[in-house]
């Protein structure tokens, strides 16, 4: 073994006896072992080699690392999501957990898809599959003052439990290897030159004329528009520096990282498409967008403003009625409050509505994705007229933007974020991506200069890197 013997003994010596004092399973089972582990508390998240996803709620002090898989699926086309939630239904079906400390640390798996499900995610998300659910080999979890290690293997494993202890340490000794290290700041900001991007200026002001001639036509009444932009940096992006970036820049998003072979997405969202808890529901309606002033009156006039104006506050109700609307078939007692409220990011702020709701019997967080994506603040509304509009104007293959991500333990809560602010790292250079509502009264270079501020949000986060 090339790990250090003394200091893994005690840990390979209690993972071999919860194995094999472990129940014998049927052969589709999982089994996860928690123990603590409070040495997470002295380092450093990274993203843990390919597989790797890392998810984080700072505000909540909630923090997930995972490495490697026990199990994995991957899934395309119109059924996508339905099959996922067939396929963590099973796992869940069969999933052991021994927990002798009886931590509040659960096994989880993480969950990904597109934003179209017929998009092939070719060019810089030809790493990336349509859709997934894995659950980790190892989930190191931070949740409040518990710090803990979740191990978790496919196959009945009492017959292998020295075999496995042995392995699950040496992947473990491995994975804490790349976490000790502080990310040390970059000495100055990294430049960022922009190699290229598209649609160019003048082609997204046309496309916004042309949604805006078929809205006036009444075939649409609101779509989001979106562009990508790639930057090359001077040397490779260090991605450690990238996730302490976000941990300050955007404590109260979401983090994401999720590694495949070469390349990295990386998300701070403020957006969550469903959150599952018991039975209670959560959606929230996020659209209508200001920018923040470093003034604190100015910046609470620019609120008021965007809570004010008529043009938003309609835009941000067809998100809301078309969450509702979408969480009717499923839910019971769906209710949000009669007007928004802002929520406050780093540089913009937005109108936001948490729609809730009681989830009936026999759902998932997965069918409720189903019925909630995408909604008008990400596609439009009419739903199938504003994805045939994408779709006709080479705006469907966005691959995970705007897509969503998150978890689901083995209870079936979860959640699931919708994946925006968002870059895909891969060495020195990334692709990042943002969009605006269209609607037909939208100004289309004030949409335009929204994409940018929503840019700023990663690329401040890049040049930290
Ligand atoms: C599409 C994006 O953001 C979405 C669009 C918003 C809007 O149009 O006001 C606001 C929040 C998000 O739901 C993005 O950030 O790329």
């Amino acid at each position: 073994m090339t790990f250090p013997e003394n200091r893994y003994a005690p840990l390979r010596r209690r993972l071999q006896a919860l194995l094999a004092s472990a129940p014998i399973e049927p052969p589709d089972a999982l089994l996860s072992v928690t123990v603590p582990w409070p040495e997470l508390r002295d380092l450093h998240p990274a993203p843990a080699g390919d597989g790797g996803v890392y998810w984080a709620r700072p505000a909540r002090s909630q923090y997930r690392l995972g490495a490697g898989h026990a199990a994995r699926f991957t899934a395309e086309g119109s059924q996508r999501l339905p099959l996922l939630e067939r396929t963590l239904g099973r796992w869940r079906s069969h999933w052991r957990h021994l927990n002798p400390d009886g931590l509040a640390l659960a096994p989880h798996a993480f969950l990904a898809f597109a934003f179209a499900a017929d998009d092939p995610c070719g060019g810089p998300w030809s790493e990336f599959p349509n859709a997934m659910a894995q659950v980790p080999e190892l989930l190191l979890q931070r949740n409040g003052d518990t710090y803990g290690i979740t191990f978790t293997t496919p196959w009945p494993a009492a017959s292998a439990a020295a075999q496995l202890a042995d392995s699950w340490c040496a992947r473990l000794d491995d994975l804490l290897r790349t976490l000790r290290e502080p990310a040390q700041p970059a000495a100055c900001p990294t430049p960022l030159a922009r190699t290229a991007w598209e649609p160019g200026d003048g082609e997204w002001l046309a496309r916004v004329a042309a949604a805006q001639a078929d809205m006036a036509a009444g075939q649409l009444e609101k779509v989001v528009l979106s562009r990508r932009v790639r930057v090359q940096a001077p040397h490779d992006l260090q991605l450690p520096r990238l996730l302490a970036a976000l941990a300050y820049r955007h404590p109260c998003c979401t983090h994401l990282a999720i590694s495949m072979a070469t390349t990295t997405l990386l998300a701070a969202t403020p957006e969550r498409l469903a959150v599952l808890t018991g039975s209670e529901v959560e959606s929230d309606a996020l659209a209508g967008t200001i920018p923040r002033a470093p003034d604190e009156r100015v910046d609470s006039e620019l609120g008021e403003r965007l809570l004010a104006d008529p043009k938003s506050r309609a835009e941000h109700r067809l998100v809301v009625e078309a969450v509702a609307a979408a969480l009717g078939p499923l839910c019971e007692d769906v209710a949000a409050p009669a007007a928004p409220v802002l929520a406050k990011l780093r540089s913009l702020q937005h109108l936001w509505t948490p729609v809730r709701g009681h989830l009936r019997n026999g759902a998932g967080l997965l069918d409720l994705a189903g019925l909630l994506h995408p909604t008008p603040a990400v596609g439009g509304t009419p739903r199938p007229a504003a994805m045939a509009w994408l779709r006709d104007h080479g705006e469907s293959e966005r691959g995970w933007y705007t897509g969503a991500a998150g978890w689901m333990d083995a209870a079936g809560d979860g959640e699931l974020s919708v994946i925006l602010r968002c870059a895909l790292v891969q060495g020195a250079r990334a692709e990042l991506f943002a969009g605006a509502g269209i609607v037909a009264d939208s100004d289309s270079a004030g949409e335009l200069e929204e994409t940018e501020l929503k840019l700023q949000a990663m690329l401040e986060v890049l040049a930290d890197g």
